[in-house]
Order: structure tokens, then sequence, then C-alpha cells
């Protein structure tokens, strides 16, 4: 479960045309990022497979139903946290679930404590710090019983020392609960640690300009960021975004 197939989607905004003929897949249990400038589509496109908005043409296909159009079939994560502040830490974890059914407190329990969250699930988000927050926003995503999560750039507003110590704990909890999450960023770094695949957006409109697979082993630790090995790639993926941006041949 968690397969999505994007078929060649296009969506306009004032006659502006922002994806055009877009076509990807996620397979079940990977890990996919999406790179790409600022206004290159990846929010639009997110808000597309969300349901929240509906394309012009194409079809989205997750596990081989259509639900183009459709609300509440992935589980989405945005850029800030969104949590309830009335709702205490344990209850805005549960949110998810309690919008699909029946939460199971017990497991909302153990994954606030692996997220070194114990001691806070009767708090409210008043008293976290943005990194614990986005924590909260995550286990509230993972318990969602949906397959697909969809993260749109969580972690663009922490410092630099919480965002690697979230890539760090994102990438040991995602090991553990195996989901297909699909990732959207401008961050190179970021991408390359997280990533199985990497899919680099050029902008207006916005299409695939290349793609990578990302050939890291796993698990992997903050060590892999000063290696030759990463350095390469990131300069792999500097060229193939800022060539594109200078109009440039592209790099394959
Ligand atoms: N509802 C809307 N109405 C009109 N234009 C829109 C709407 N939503 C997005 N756009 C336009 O579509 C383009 C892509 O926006 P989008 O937010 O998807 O890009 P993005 O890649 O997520 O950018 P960023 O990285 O800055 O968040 C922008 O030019 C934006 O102004």
């Amino acid at each position: 479960m968690g397969h999505l197939e994007i078929k060649r989607l296009s969506k306009s905004f004032d006659g502006k045309e922002v994806l055009k003929h877009l076509s990807l897949q996620v397979e079940e249990g990977e890990f996919l990022t999406i790179l790409g400038p600022s206004g290159s589509g990846k929010s639009t496109l997110f808000h597309l497979i969300g349901g929240l908005i509906e394309p012009d043409q194409g079809e989205i296909i997750l596990d081989s139903n259509n639900i183009t159009g459709q609300r509440g079939l992935i589980s989405y994560m945005p850029q800030q946290p969104a949590l309830l502040p009335w709702r205490t830490v344990i209850d805005n974890a549960m949110l998810g679930e309690e919008l699909h059914g029946k939460a199971d407190k017990e497991k909302a329990v153990e994954m606030i404590q692996k997220a070194g969250l114990a001691g806070y699930e009767d708090s409210l988000p008043d008293a976290l710090s943005g990194g614990m927050k986005q924590r909260v926003a995550f286990i509230r995503a993972l318990l969602s019983p949906q397959s697909l999560i969809c993260l749109d750039e969580p972690f663009s507003a922490l410092d630099d020392f919480t965002r690697l110590e979230m890539h760090q704990w994102l990438l040991a909890i995602w090991a553990e609960y195996k989901r297909t999450i699909l990732f959207v960023t401008h961050n190179i770094d970021e991408a390359l640690f997280l990533s199985d695949r990497i899919i680099v957006l050029s902008a207006n409109p916005s299409e695939i300009a290349n793609e990578y697979k990302i050939p890291f082993k796993r698990p992997r630790n903050k060590e892999l960021l000063l290696t030759e090995e990463f350095l390469e790639w990131k300069r792999k993926l500097n060229k193939s975004i800022f060539q594109r941006q200078d109009g440039n041949e592209t790099d394959h």
C-alpha cells in the first residue's frame, strides 16, 4: 500500500501554467523527494494530490484507485506544524486517527515517548519548541491510517542544528514504521540525506528536469554529510539546478 502514480498532471492559475504534463511514480515504502526552486509548483502538486484543488488535466492514482479531486486519502504535513493550540500533545497526535475512526492511545503514547517527548503528553503546544512541535505533527501523520505521507518543507522554519537532529529522528522512525513518503524541499543537503530518489523540477511551467537514485546506504547518520561521496552528489545536484536556471544544458 502507498503506491502513487501521477499521470500527465497540468494546472494553470489565471492563464499561467504552473504544472505541465507532470508524470511520476512513488513506489511503496519509498522516500521520494521533489527538489525545486521557489515557485516551481511543489505546494500546488501537494494540493492536487490532497484533493484540495482539481487539475486541468491528468490523473492521480493511489493503490490503483483514481483519487483525483478526492480529499482525506493521504496524510499531509504542512510547513508549519498546525497543531491545535487547545489540544494537548497526545490529543494532537491522535487527531488524524480520530478523524478516520478510533484512536489507539497506547500506540500514541509509545510514539510520543520514542520521539523524546515523554512527560509532555498532557502539555499544550505552546510549551514546545519548534522541533518538538514538528515531531508531534509527524507522529500525527504516521498514526493516521493513510498509506502515503506528503511532507511539504516540514523543517524549513528550524535552525540548522534542530533540522539535522530532526532528519536523523525522521529516518529512524521511518525505518521502523516504513511508510511511503513524498517530500518537497528546496534544500539540497536535506534531499540527499533523506531520500531514496530525488526528482528535480524546473519552473515555469514545472516539468521534471532530472531524476536521481541516491545510493547512500541506510541507516544514514550525520557523518555522511562530510564524505567525499556526499559532496560529489551535492555538486551534481547544484549543477543540475543552477545550470537549468541559467538556461544551459542539463546534466543527465
Ligand atoms: N491559488 C492560487 N491562485 C493563483 N496562483 C497560485 C495559486 N496557488 C499557487 N499559485 C501560483 O503558482 C506558482 C507555484 O506556487 P507554489 O506555491 O506551488 O510553488 P512552490 O514550489 O511550492 O514554492 P515555494 O517553494 O516558494 O513554497 C506561483 O507562481 C504561485 O503564485
